[in-house]
């Protein structure tokens, strides 16, 4: 555990984690099943701030109770989907400094001359990845892409930023034909990836603040819109750690605390559902963890929009934070346990806690199962945001990898839809184990003869 998380010692932070509640006032109220308070919660992820460090008994006592209330929750059963992420570009001009995933926009132009490591995909070529993916049994495409200066919503979109008198800079517009490959328009891209009856995944509160970018439509619209071209959920990532002073440290150019919850009302009143994520293990202290979850909780009692809370933590080693001496590590293992765990206990109104095996690998996932975590998020069949950021847990699991995970903790393997509302008990004496629930799934496995050994980087069509 390090100081800085445990205390925000080395940073002047206006919040930091100094409480008056006691932290066996907090475990008790947690074991009761009272609504926590932030206090409540930074006494849990502190393990009392009493004391320096992580205590390993009190860490214990949160993570027995969070896997108690998990058990109350939702039961023993372990949920994933079978899903494909389809990132469209990684163009973008955002420059979080704790993203390796995106390449500065002008390094797209036909007129740049050096090389670069991006990619951009026309809708025509996001329609033929899902495609191909469909065959293979996927219940869903999860699909965040960079914010390139030539996305626009729809071609009235485009009229108005053209109408701009200097729109690069005004509002982070180039014309496609500046650049050398072309992702079309939002609208576009869901209908091209939103082929055959998957589920489609995409559109988070950046990206939709970027599809309304110099114009004064409302998310709800925008969100609208973007339905009837075929979009079913939005995920809610670039919360990251949804309170203002560490945002202006990691983010400065991204969407602020309140238009990320803006957003994500849209969303919901568009009759989407939505994820909430937290990105932590940076700069941040544990109070910020925790007032992020109220942030999420009060959301949650808003509008009963969010299936899932999936705390990713950071992958530091490419990163401009790491690069620049702002950080010199992710999050240790024990305060990856409490995420998970307050998650689970502070979050009273959201079932589903994601276990995200791409940020933790599969020894580490797996005890978060028994931490507060009842989801184990899906097959992806193709990652490049951790990859890019150096982590080397690979890019999918199959169903025979998750049967065989799942079972080795004594837990019922359950195939589920992006929504959690289809279920599918897995019979683990079965094997070979496929995919049951996506428009073209009929048990085979996905991953014929691949072997993960969460390590190797495997590729998407396999
Ligand atoms: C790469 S962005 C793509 C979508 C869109 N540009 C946005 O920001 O919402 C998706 C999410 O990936 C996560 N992410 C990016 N870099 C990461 C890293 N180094 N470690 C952990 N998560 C990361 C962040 O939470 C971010 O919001
Ligand atoms: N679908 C989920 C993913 N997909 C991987 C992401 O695209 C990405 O690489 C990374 O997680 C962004 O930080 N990851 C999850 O953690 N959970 C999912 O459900
Ligand atoms: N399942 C979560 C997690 C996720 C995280 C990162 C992603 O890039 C995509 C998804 C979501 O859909 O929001
Ligand atoms: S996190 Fe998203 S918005 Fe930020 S730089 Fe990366 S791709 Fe761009």
């Amino acid at each position: 555990m390090s100081d800085r998380s445990a205390t925000g010692l080395d940073r002047s932070f206006e919040h930091v984690p100094d409480t008056d509640q006691s932290f066996e006032n907090a475990l008790a109220k947690a074991r009761a099943g009272d609504r926590l308070t932030v206090a409540d919660g930074v006494e849990l992820m502190t393990t009392g701030t009493d004391c320096d460090g992580i205590d390993p008994v009190r860490k214990e006592q949160v993570l027995e109770a969070a896997d108690r209330r998990r058990a109350e929750m939702v039961g023993d059963d372990v949920t994933f989907v079978a899903n494909l992420n389809n990132n469209v570009t990684t163009a973008c001009n955002t420059g979080c400094l704790f993203c390796n995933f995106k390449n500065t926009a002008h390094q797209f132009e036909s007129e740049y001359e050096g090389d670069h490591t991006g990619f951009t995909k026309t809708p025509a070529e996001s329609r033929a990845v899902v495609e191909d993916a469909l065959d293979t049994g996927i219940y869903e495409v999860t699909s965040v892409s960079g914010l390139h200066p030539a996305f626009v919503l729809n071609e009235d979109h485009r009229e108005i930023l053209e109408s701009y008198e200097n729109p690069y800079a005004e509002v982070d517009y180039k014309p496609p034909e500046a650049y050398d490959k072309d992702p079309g328009t939002y609208v576009e891209q869901m209908r091209a990836m939103s082929v055959g009856g998957v589920h489609l995944h995409s559109m988070t509160p950046e990206e939709a603040y970027h599809a309304r970018r110099g114009t004064d439509w409302s998310y709800e619209e925008v969100y609208r819109e973007l339905k009837d071209a075929g979009l079913d959920s939005a995920p809610g990532t670039a919360a990251e750690i949804l309170v203002p002073e560490v945002r202006e440290v990691i983010c400065p150019g991204k969407i602020s605390t309140a238009e990320w919850v803006e957003g994500m009302e849209g969303a919901i009143a568009a009759g989407l559902d939505v994820t909430a994520t937290i990105m932590y293990g940076h700069v941040e202290n544990a109070a910020h963890r925790v007032m992020h979850l109220k942030v999420i909780r009060d959301l949650q009692d808003r509008t009963d929009g969010i299936t899932e809370f999936v705390p990713l933590s950071f992958v530091y080693q490419n990163t401009p934070l790491y690069e620049r001496g702002l950080v010199t590590e992710g999050a240790a293992d024990a305060e990856d346990e409490l995420m998970i765990a307050v998650s689970r206990l502070f979050l009273d109104n959201i079932d589903n806690i994601q276990s995200s095996w791409v940020k933790f690998g599969n020894a580490k996932s797996l005890k978060l199962l028994n931490c507060g975590a009842n989801d184990f998020m899906g097959t992806i069949l193709s990652e490049e945001i951790t990859k890019r950021a150096g982590g080397g847990y690979g890019e999918y699991r199959s169903f025979d990898d998750y049967v065989e995970m799942i079972s080795a903790i004594g837990r019922p393997a359950v195939e589920r839809s992006t929504d959690y509302r289809q279920r599918r008990r897995i019979a683990p004496d079965d094997a070979p184990h496929g995919p049951m629930l996506g428009p073209r799934a009929d048990g085979t496995p996905m991953l014929a003869g691949c072997e993960s050994d969460g390590g190797e980087p495997a590729p998407a069509d396999d």
